[in-house]
């Protein structure tokens, strides 16, 4: 979800008074919109953004994973207006890639390049379009 930010610029929002935000002075009554891409994407947080690597969540002994750095991915928003969904989502999409990686086998189509972990770009994130060959997993 770090990755492939579905979201992007979460909801826009609206200032209820002049505020300021690390410095930056945002007059009452403005749009905001937060970047949420962007903020999965900080180098000086996430080192190589682009790469696909769950380990960067693990701890040093990669035996856990690190909360503090987990915790700085933030694909439902933040503060009181955050995804009321996001337990729910969480576990639907737990619960989805289970069944699917148990029940099924996934393979590059010969002769094609694997499918690139990049996206569509809009008010949500969907993948570029992309085959490959999906086999029913022999139970063991
Ligand atoms: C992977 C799945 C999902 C993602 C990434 C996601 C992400 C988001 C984001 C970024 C926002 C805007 C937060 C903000 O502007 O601060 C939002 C708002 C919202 N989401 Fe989700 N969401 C997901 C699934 C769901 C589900 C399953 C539900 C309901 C069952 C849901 C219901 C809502 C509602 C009602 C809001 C508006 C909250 C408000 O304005 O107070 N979302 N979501």
């Amino acid at each position: 979800m770090r990755h492939s930010c579905i979201f992007p610029f979460a909801l826009p929002h609206s200032t209820t008074k002049d505020t300021t935000v690390n410095g930056h002075f945002v007059k009452e009554n403005t749009l905001v919109f937060v970047n949420l891409w962007s903020l999965s994407r900080e180098p000086e947080v996430f080192p190589e953004p682009e790469a696909f690597n769950p380990m960067r969540f693990l701890n040093e002994t990669c035996t856990q994973v690190d909360r503090s750095k987990a915790d700085l991915v933030l694909p439902f928003g933040a503060g009181k207006r955050r995804c009321p969904g996001e337990a729910l989502a969480k576990v639907e999409i737990f619960l989805f890639l289970s069944v699917l990686l148990q029940s099924c086998r996934f393979s590059v189509v010969p002769g094609q390049a694997p499918p690139k972990v990049d996206s569509k770009y809009g008010l949500t994130l969907k993948p570029l379009d992309f085959q490959v060959i999906v086999s029913k997993r022999e139970v063991l």
